[in-house]
């Protein structure tokens, strides 16, 4: 068994706590044993789970894994605490808020011999499995991704190539490496507006749009207009929703991690996608910074 704490008790905090109460019967997640939670408000006991400070989370020896999921802006912090406690950690993507930190955490991951795991469920949604079948195989003419959202505070959520990183992840594992050609941001700051632009190109040369669009009234939704030499791709697949919750489907494999089970291809795998794309990250900042 490893014991659990859960940092950070926002919305992500709060589905990893329904979670770990939950897990599936006979699924590797009836490793975990949620201990506590930590936060820094005065929280009342929730679900009959207790509040934790986080220093006596980090020290205490029924701590075996800490699940980081505060605001951006504090995951490098947190998760080295953890990791120099020597204990796994799952953090919310991203996992920090540049690339040479995230290089760091990893290193030191290993140096401890810890799990270091990094969630990224925008991978295991069901309408991204099927868009991921539906790209397969297929010639990219030329695409675009757009993503619109609410007004996100970047004091805590860092920068959109960060905060967005999700939908770069879908780009790079959808059209593998990518070349950043252009990066520019439009903010409207009394309005809580930002919109950032980012066009790459695809190992064949072929030109890819990003668009990142906040707002305060505008809606959570992302639209694709990928032009393939088959024909064209313009809605995302409509797909019943899983069973199993990407949460959850990401709390089984941080536990098969734990257990051992995860084989050391996938691991280097998913660590040098992570790294990639924070590196992105990173190179659209400074271009929009310029
Ligand atoms: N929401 C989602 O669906 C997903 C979120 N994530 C990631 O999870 C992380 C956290 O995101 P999310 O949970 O959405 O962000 P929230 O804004 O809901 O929570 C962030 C932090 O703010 C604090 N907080 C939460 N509610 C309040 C409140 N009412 N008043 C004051 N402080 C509050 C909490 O810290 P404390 O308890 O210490 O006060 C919490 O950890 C991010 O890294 C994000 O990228 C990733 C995938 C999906
Ligand atoms: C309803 C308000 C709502 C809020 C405030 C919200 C916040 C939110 N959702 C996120 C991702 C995500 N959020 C979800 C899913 C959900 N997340 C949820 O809170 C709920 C209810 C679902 C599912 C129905 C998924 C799958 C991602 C991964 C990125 C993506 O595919 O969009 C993130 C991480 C940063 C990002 O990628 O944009 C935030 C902050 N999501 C919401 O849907």
């Amino acid at each position: 068994m490893f014991g659990v704490v859960v940092v950070g008790i926002g919305i992500a905090g709060s589905v990893r706590i329904r979670d770990l109460l939950n897990p599936l019967p006979s699924s590797p997640s009836e490793s975990l044993k949620l201990s506590a939670f930590v936060s820094r408000r005065e929280l009342d006991t929730l679900k009959q789970v207790k509040q934790m400070s986080l220093e006596d989370a980090v020290e205490s020896p029924n701590v075996q894994a800490a699940f980081i999921c505060t605001e951006n802006r504090s995951h490098e912090e947190n998760v080295r605490k953890f990791l120099e406690a020597g204990k796994h950690v799952l953090v919310e993507y991203p996992m920090a808020l540049s690339v040479a930190a995230a290089h760091e955490l990893w290193a030191l991951a290993e140096q401890k011999g810890k799990i270091l795991h990094v969630e990224h469920i925008e991978l295991l949604t069901e309408e991204y499995k099927q868009l991921k079948k539906e790209v397969d195989g297929k010639e990219l003419v030329k695409g675009t991704l757009h993503f619109t959202g609410g007004s996100l505070d970047e004091e805590r959520f860092g920068f959109p190539s960060f905060s967005g990183l999700a939908r770069l992840t879908w780009l790079v594992d959808l059209f593998g490496e990518l070349t950043v050609t252009s990066a520019t941001r439009e903010e409207q700051k009394e309005k809580n507006y930002s919109r950032m632009t980012v066009h790459f190109e695809t190992k064949n040369k072929r030109p890819l749009t990003w668009i990142e669009e906040r707002g305060p009234a505008m809606k959570r939704a992302k639209q694709v207009n990928f032009h393939f030499s088959s024909g064209l791709l313009d809605s995302l697949p409509s797909t019943p929703q899983a069973a199993v919750g990407p949460f959850m489907q990401d709390q089984n494999l941080f536990s098969r991690k734990l257990l051992g089970q995860v084989s050391q291809e996938e691991l280097a795998a998913e660590k040098k996608r992570i790294l990639r794309c924070l590196d992105i990250a990173e190179e659209i900042r400074q271009l929009c910074e310029q």
